[in-house]
Protein backbone atom coordinates (compact mmCIF):
# COMPACT_ATOMS: atom_id res chain seq x y z
CA UNK A 1 0.00 0.00 0.00
CA UNK A 2 1.66 3.51 -1.14
CA UNK A 3 1.32 6.08 1.80
CA UNK A 4 1.16 9.54 0.48
CA UNK A 5 1.23 11.81 4.55
CA UNK A 6 0.43 15.37 3.14
CA UNK A 7 1.62 17.19 5.75
CA UNK A 8 5.18 15.68 5.62
CA UNK A 9 5.28 18.91 3.06
CA UNK A 10 4.08 22.60 3.98
CA UNK A 11 0.61 22.74 3.19
CA UNK A 12 -2.30 24.45 4.78
CA UNK A 13 -3.75 21.11 5.38
CA UNK A 14 -1.45 21.54 8.42
CA UNK A 15 -3.64 24.24 9.61
CA UNK A 16 -7.16 22.60 9.35
CA UNK A 17 -5.26 19.42 11.30
CA UNK A 18 -4.18 21.77 14.24
CA UNK A 19 -7.45 23.57 14.06
CA UNK A 20 -9.30 19.84 14.80
CA UNK A 21 -6.69 18.68 17.60
CA UNK A 22 -6.82 22.29 19.24
CA UNK A 23 -8.72 21.49 22.35
CA UNK A 24 -10.22 25.22 22.67
CA UNK A 25 -10.70 25.94 18.90
CA UNK A 26 -12.27 21.99 18.70
CA UNK A 27 -15.38 22.74 21.06
CA UNK A 28 -16.84 24.61 17.88
CA UNK A 29 -18.82 21.77 16.43
CA UNK A 30 -19.54 23.69 13.07
CA UNK A 31 -15.65 24.85 13.00
CA UNK A 32 -14.38 21.37 13.53
CA UNK A 33 -17.13 20.12 10.76
CA UNK A 34 -16.04 22.52 8.18
CA UNK A 35 -12.15 21.55 8.89
CA UNK A 36 -12.95 17.85 7.97
CA UNK A 37 -14.71 18.69 4.92
CA UNK A 38 -12.01 21.23 3.89
CA UNK A 39 -9.68 18.27 4.38
CA UNK A 40 -11.95 15.44 2.57
CA UNK A 41 -11.49 18.54 -0.79
CA UNK A 42 -7.71 18.71 -0.47
CA UNK A 43 -7.86 14.71 0.16
CA UNK A 44 -9.46 14.64 -2.78
CA UNK A 45 -7.30 16.80 -5.09
CA UNK A 46 -4.70 15.32 -3.78
CA UNK A 47 -6.10 11.67 -4.77
CA UNK A 48 -7.27 13.25 -7.99
CA UNK A 49 -3.52 13.11 -9.41
CA UNK A 50 -3.73 9.30 -9.14
CA UNK A 51 -6.99 8.93 -11.33
CA UNK A 52 -6.61 7.67 -14.92
CA UNK A 53 -7.10 10.74 -17.35
CA UNK A 54 -8.22 10.62 -21.27
CA UNK A 55 -8.50 13.07 -23.59
CA UNK A 56 -11.45 14.89 -24.39
CA UNK A 57 -12.53 17.67 -26.65
CA UNK A 58 -14.89 20.75 -25.26
CA UNK A 59 -16.72 23.29 -27.34
CA UNK A 60 -16.07 26.35 -26.08
CA UNK A 61 -18.62 29.34 -27.95
CA UNK A 62 -14.86 30.41 -29.60
CA UNK A 63 -13.69 26.82 -30.49
CA UNK A 64 -12.30 23.41 -29.42
CA UNK A 65 -10.46 22.80 -25.78
CA UNK A 66 -8.65 20.21 -25.30
CA UNK A 67 -8.38 18.59 -21.73
CA UNK A 68 -7.55 15.43 -19.86
CA UNK A 69 -10.41 14.36 -17.88
CA UNK A 70 -10.59 11.36 -15.06
CA UNK A 71 -12.23 8.75 -16.37
CA UNK A 72 -12.20 6.42 -13.34
CA UNK A 73 -15.95 5.31 -12.17
CA UNK A 74 -16.26 6.55 -8.75
CA UNK A 75 -17.78 5.24 -5.75
CA UNK A 76 -17.12 7.22 -2.42
CA UNK A 77 -17.78 4.98 0.87
CA UNK A 78 -18.10 6.53 4.27
CA UNK A 79 -17.77 4.94 7.48
CA UNK A 80 -20.92 6.56 9.28
CA UNK A 81 -20.34 8.61 11.64
CA UNK A 82 -17.69 10.64 11.68
CA UNK A 83 -17.33 9.80 7.54
CA UNK A 84 -19.99 12.12 7.11
CA UNK A 85 -18.02 15.54 6.74
CA UNK A 86 -15.56 14.22 5.07
CA UNK A 87 -17.59 12.36 2.53
CA UNK A 88 -18.92 15.91 2.12
CA UNK A 89 -15.73 17.17 1.09
CA UNK A 90 -14.73 14.86 -1.25
CA UNK A 91 -18.53 15.26 -2.87
CA UNK A 92 -17.28 18.35 -3.26
CA UNK A 93 -14.89 18.20 -6.22
CA UNK A 94 -16.43 14.33 -7.16
CA UNK A 95 -19.93 15.61 -7.54
CA UNK A 96 -20.85 13.27 -10.05
CA UNK A 97 -19.69 10.15 -8.04
CA UNK A 98 -21.67 6.51 -6.64
CA UNK A 99 -22.00 7.22 -3.13
CA UNK A 100 -22.16 4.05 -0.01
CA UNK A 101 -22.56 4.19 3.43
CA UNK A 102 -21.53 2.06 5.76
CA UNK A 103 -21.66 1.89 9.56
CA UNK A 104 -18.70 0.91 11.99
CA UNK A 105 -18.77 1.20 15.30
CA UNK A 106 -16.97 0.32 18.50
CA UNK A 107 -18.87 -2.65 20.78
CA UNK A 108 -17.57 -2.38 24.43
CA UNK A 109 -19.46 -6.03 25.19
CA UNK A 110 -18.17 -5.67 29.17
CA UNK A 111 -18.34 -1.97 29.17
CA UNK A 112 -14.84 -1.80 29.55
CA UNK A 113 -11.54 -1.03 27.20
CA UNK A 114 -12.19 -3.45 25.01
CA UNK A 115 -14.47 -3.75 22.34
CA UNK A 116 -14.97 -5.03 18.58
CA UNK A 117 -15.95 -3.36 15.60
CA UNK A 118 -19.66 -3.90 14.40
CA UNK A 119 -20.80 -3.42 10.89
CA UNK A 120 -24.48 -2.92 10.76
CA UNK A 121 -25.68 -1.17 7.84
CA UNK A 122 -24.70 -1.27 4.46
CA UNK A 123 -26.08 0.92 1.33
CA UNK A 124 -23.91 0.67 -1.56
CA UNK A 125 -23.91 0.40 -5.42
CA UNK A 126 -22.21 -2.39 -7.43
CA UNK A 127 -18.16 -1.94 -6.43
CA UNK A 128 -17.13 -4.67 -9.97
CA UNK A 129 -14.30 -2.35 -11.92
CA UNK A 130 -14.73 0.59 -9.92
CA UNK A 131 -12.77 3.18 -7.72
CA UNK A 132 -13.60 2.86 -4.62
CA UNK A 133 -12.66 5.80 -2.38
CA UNK A 134 -12.67 4.50 1.54
CA UNK A 135 -13.16 7.92 4.04
CA UNK A 136 -13.21 7.73 7.69
CA UNK A 137 -11.31 10.68 9.37
CA UNK A 138 -10.00 8.31 12.03
CA UNK A 139 -7.13 5.56 11.45
CA UNK A 140 -6.39 3.81 14.88
CA UNK A 141 -6.37 0.58 15.23
CA UNK A 142 -7.60 0.13 12.07
CA UNK A 143 -10.04 -2.33 12.79
CA UNK A 144 -12.81 -0.42 11.23
CA UNK A 145 -11.28 -0.02 7.56
CA UNK A 146 -10.63 -3.99 7.82
CA UNK A 147 -14.17 -4.59 8.89
CA UNK A 148 -15.47 -2.32 6.52
CA UNK A 149 -13.28 -4.00 3.78
CA UNK A 150 -14.71 -7.50 4.40
CA UNK A 151 -18.43 -6.57 5.00
CA UNK A 152 -18.16 -4.71 1.10
CA UNK A 153 -16.69 -8.18 -0.29
CA UNK A 154 -20.05 -8.88 -1.00
CA UNK A 155 -20.77 -5.75 -3.63
CA UNK A 156 -18.33 -6.81 -6.25
CA UNK A 157 -14.31 -6.08 -6.89
CA UNK A 158 -13.23 -2.99 -7.71
CA UNK A 159 -10.43 -1.64 -9.62
CA UNK A 160 -8.52 0.37 -7.42
CA UNK A 161 -9.25 1.11 -3.47
CA UNK A 162 -7.82 4.68 -2.41
CA UNK A 163 -8.17 5.25 1.28
CA UNK A 164 -8.45 8.85 2.58
CA UNK A 165 -8.17 9.67 6.11
CA UNK A 166 -7.47 12.89 8.62
CA UNK A 167 -5.14 11.45 11.49
CA UNK A 168 -3.69 8.10 11.24
CA UNK A 169 -1.56 5.65 14.17
CA UNK A 170 1.56 4.05 12.65
CA UNK A 171 0.24 0.92 13.88
CA UNK A 172 -3.01 1.34 12.19
CA UNK A 173 -1.49 1.71 8.84
CA UNK A 174 0.47 -0.98 9.00
CA UNK A 175 -2.40 -2.97 9.95
CA UNK A 176 -4.06 -1.93 7.22
CA UNK A 177 -1.10 -2.82 4.92
CA UNK A 178 -1.05 -6.50 5.98
CA UNK A 179 -4.95 -6.62 4.59
CA UNK A 180 -5.65 -4.53 1.87
CA UNK A 181 -4.85 -5.14 -2.00
CA UNK A 182 -1.04 -4.38 -2.53
CA UNK A 183 -2.30 -1.42 -5.30
CA UNK A 184 -4.37 -0.15 -3.03
CA UNK A 185 -2.91 3.60 -1.67
CA UNK A 186 -3.35 5.96 1.43
CA UNK A 187 -4.09 9.62 1.86
CA UNK A 188 -3.58 10.56 5.30
CA UNK A 189 -2.75 14.21 6.50
CA UNK A 190 -1.36 13.71 9.69
CA UNK A 191 0.72 10.71 11.64
CA UNK A 192 0.87 9.78 15.08
CA UNK A 193 3.18 7.73 16.98
CA UNK A 194 0.92 6.19 19.75
CA UNK A 195 -2.16 4.70 20.86
CA UNK A 196 -4.00 4.37 24.11
CA UNK A 197 -4.79 1.37 26.46
CA UNK A 198 -8.63 2.57 24.67
CA UNK A 199 -7.44 2.20 21.31
CA UNK A 200 -7.22 6.26 20.94
CA UNK A 201 -4.69 7.81 18.80
CA UNK A 202 -2.12 10.09 21.04
CA UNK A 203 -1.69 13.17 20.52
CA UNK A 204 -4.48 12.63 17.81
CA UNK A 205 -7.51 14.83 19.09
CA UNK A 206 -10.05 12.84 20.70
CA UNK A 207 -13.31 10.95 19.24
CA UNK A 208 -13.92 12.42 16.31
CA UNK A 209 -17.38 11.41 15.67
CA UNK A 210 -18.90 13.14 19.32
CA UNK A 211 -16.78 16.45 18.07
CA UNK A 212 -18.66 16.70 14.78
CA UNK A 213 -21.83 15.63 15.87
CA UNK A 214 -22.50 15.06 19.93
CA UNK A 215 -21.49 12.37 22.61
CA UNK A 216 -23.24 9.14 22.29
CA UNK A 217 -24.07 6.79 24.83
CA UNK A 218 -21.69 3.61 24.63
CA UNK A 219 -23.03 0.43 23.27
O1 LIG B 1 -9.18 2.42 13.48
P1 LIG B 1 -10.17 2.09 14.54
O2 LIG B 1 -9.52 1.59 15.79
O3 LIG B 1 -11.25 1.18 14.05
O4 LIG B 1 -10.83 3.46 15.02
C1 LIG B 1 -11.26 4.42 14.15
C2 LIG B 1 -12.76 4.50 14.15
O5 LIG B 1 -13.21 5.12 15.35
C3 LIG B 1 -14.07 6.20 15.02
O6 LIG B 1 -15.38 5.80 14.94
P2 LIG B 1 -16.24 5.44 16.24
O7 LIG B 1 -16.23 3.97 16.48
O8 LIG B 1 -15.85 6.31 17.38
O9 LIG B 1 -17.71 5.77 15.74
P3 LIG B 1 -18.40 7.17 15.45
O10 LIG B 1 -17.85 7.69 14.17
O11 LIG B 1 -19.83 6.82 15.36
O12 LIG B 1 -18.11 8.09 16.61
C4 LIG B 1 -13.52 6.65 13.70
O13 LIG B 1 -14.40 7.46 12.97
C5 LIG B 1 -13.21 5.36 13.01
O14 LIG B 1 -14.32 4.80 12.36
O1 LIG C 1 -8.43 8.45 18.36
C1 LIG C 1 -9.53 8.01 18.00
C2 LIG C 1 -9.79 6.64 17.86
C3 LIG C 1 -11.01 6.24 17.46
N1 LIG C 1 -11.96 7.15 17.21
C4 LIG C 1 -11.72 8.48 17.32
O2 LIG C 1 -12.60 9.30 17.06
N2 LIG C 1 -10.51 8.87 17.75
MG1 LIG D 1 -16.41 8.27 17.66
Amino acid sequence: MKVHHLIKENSIASKFVSQLRDIDIQKDRLRFRKNMERLGEILAYEMSKHLDFENKIIETPLGKAKHFLPKDEIVICSILRAGLTLHQGILNYFDDADNSFISAYRHHPENDENFEILVEYLASPSLEGKTLILADPMLATGSSFINVLKALKTMGVPAKIYVLSVIGSRKGIENLEKVFPENSELWIASIDEDLDSRGYIVPGLGDAGDLCFGSKLQQ
